[in-house]
């Protein structure tokens, strides 16, 4: 079931040192993958640059056939895809079949949106000359990406690159290996040729190290938090590969005295607890008008109360188990912290010892003030901090005091005040009484230190090609 191999060049390799997976809802180990270093990612960037001459030249149509095979097998096992996602994840089967279809999805829509790379003329200045703008394929390029979405998070890298034509190296994380493997296992069954995807499993570092000093690689996108985001960008800076970011976030979510208080519940309860709280656009602070708040903590507490723990397989479970301990250790810090400093406990609180996996009960605080770490650094679980609010300028202010912008939620049905927010907010994506505003259609992507470029729709092909135009003097 588990692929325990590297895919480099159309071969399945294996290395002496092999990196143990555990699932996290057991801790059992399930398996283990190669821990490839500098060799193997120096491979992978040989077999992806001699692979580039050919897929680059293929035409769209080629290449899109080929990317659409590829959605046909994925489609076809998207159960075993999933099951082998809530293995090594956690996250609740449902959710897993759910994010392969969204992976999936992106695969289907840069199959087609590679047809639609246009160039343009420009009238020139001079009646000898014609200038011709065309849109060509970066080249190699290298991708990182986290362990909380095992296949989106991929596919919205390799469909757009190799879209473009672009060839594509690959680590997934060290905690979510399998599913990469078996995505990339059903490339080649597709027809992808060898050296087009290529996956490197192993410690990042080493294998990173040697991507970013290969000037053949001329791109790296990450996905992934700040802190590394940000060694990456350095580190890219010796060879100026160009760089696609998408990083961490701190969503606030604001319900107004105007909201619909119900819909803003059930607003929060999908934009904070998707994937146990682990999503870089989950609400992370929840500011209600001082007029609802109470009735506003109420009604969620009474929801988030109701959400079942447990593991991934089991009937109706909406809260897996986090990644790991640190992960459980994180968010028990910020409670702590938050209730030291004058935050109530309206519900939850606590780890949860069920099959000795990292569950965490969904938790919700009240009472809570900007000082508490919560409210301005990265919870990644399953916690939501209410805090009230008196104005709409002071919530819309206490939104916008973060490093972060990538996701920001507002829910009120005052089609005025809606506008007036969302305009006003620093983030990248505004759900306005939309909890969920994730989709492939959609330039995903953040402000300030959530990252650079956009991933989804058409603006997220751009970041995978060069513009160069051409100027033709005629005799
Ligand atoms: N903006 C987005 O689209 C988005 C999506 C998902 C996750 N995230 C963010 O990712 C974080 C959670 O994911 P994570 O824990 O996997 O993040 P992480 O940054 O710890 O790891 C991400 C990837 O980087 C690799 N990595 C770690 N240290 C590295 C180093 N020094 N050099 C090179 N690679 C290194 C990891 O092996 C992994 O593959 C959160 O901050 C979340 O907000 C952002
Ligand atoms: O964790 C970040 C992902 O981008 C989540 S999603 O795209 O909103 O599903």
């Amino acid at each position: 079931m588990f692929p325990n191999k590297l895919y480099i060049n159309g071969e399945w390799l294996d290395t002496q040192e092999m990196i143990q997976v555990i699932n996290p809802a057991t801790k059992n180990v399930i398996g283990s993958t190669p821990n490839g270093g500098e060799i193997e990612a120096k491979l992978s960037v040989d077999a992806a640059y001699t692979a580039l001459k050919e897929w680059s030249k293929k035409t769209a149509d080629e290449r899109s056939r080929l990317l659409l095979a590829w959605h046909r097998l994925i489609e076809e096992h998207r159960d075993e895809l999933a099951e082998i996602m809530t293995m090594e994840q956690g996250k609740p089967f449902a959710e897993a079949k759910g994010e392969i279809d969204y992976a999936n999805n992106y695969i289907a829509w840069f199959a087609e949106e590679g047809k639609r790379i246009y160039g343009e003329t420009i009238p020139a200045s001079s009646p000898t000359k014609r200038i011709i703008v065309k849109r060509q394929p970066v080249g190699v390029v290298a991708a990182i990406t986290p362990w909380n979405f095992p296949a989106a998070m991929i596919t919205r890298k390799v469909a757009p690159a190799l879209a473009a034509g672009c060839t594509i190296v690959l680590k997934p994380s060290e905690e979510t290996p399998f599913t990469a493997l078996k995505l990339a296992e059903f490339s080649q069954q597709a027809g992808i040729p060898k050296g087009v995807i290529n996956v490197v499993t192993g410690a990042p570092e080493p294998i990173a190290t040697v991507w970013l000093r290969d000037d053949r690689v001329r791109k790296l996108t990450f996905t992934g938090s700040t802190r590394v985001g940000k060694i990456l960008m350095r580190g890219a800076a010796d060879t100026v590969k160009k760089l696609s970011l998408e990083l961490g976030g701190h969503a606030p979510l604001i319900v107004t005295a105007n909201a619909n208080i119900d819909k803003a519940v059930e607003g929060a309860i999908s934009s904070k607890f998707r994937n146990a709280g682990q999503t870089c656009v989950c609400t992370n602070r929840i500011y209600v008008d001082e007029s609802i708040a109470d009735e506003f903590s109420n009604r969620l507490a009474e929801r988030v109360a109701n959400l079942k723990v447990g593991n991934g397989f089991e009937e109706n479970v909406s809260i897996g188990p986090l990644i790991n301990d640190r992960a459980v250790q994180k968010v028990m810090e910020h409670i702590e912290d938050a209730v030291k400093k004058g935050a109530n406990l309206l519900a939850g609180g606590n780890p949860l010892e069920k099959e000795s996996g990292y569950f965490i009960e969904p938790t919700v605080l009240t009472n809570v003030t900007d000082d508490m770490t919560c409210m301005y650094e990265e919870t990644f679980g399953p916690l939501a901090p209410v805090s009230s609010f008196k104005t709409i300028e002071e919530a819309i202010e206490r939104a916008n005091n973060t490093p972060y912008g990538l996701a920001a939620y507002v829910f009120t049905e005052n089609i005025n005040e809606a506008v007036d927010i969302s305009e006003a907010l620093d983030y990248g994506i505004i759900g306005l009484n939309d909890g969920s505003p994730s989709a492939v259609q959609a330039p995903f992507g953040g402000f300030k230190e959530s990252g650079l470029g956009r991933e989804g729709g058409h603006f997220g092909i751009e970041d995978y090609l060069e513009v160069k135009y051409i100027s033709l003097r005629l005799n």
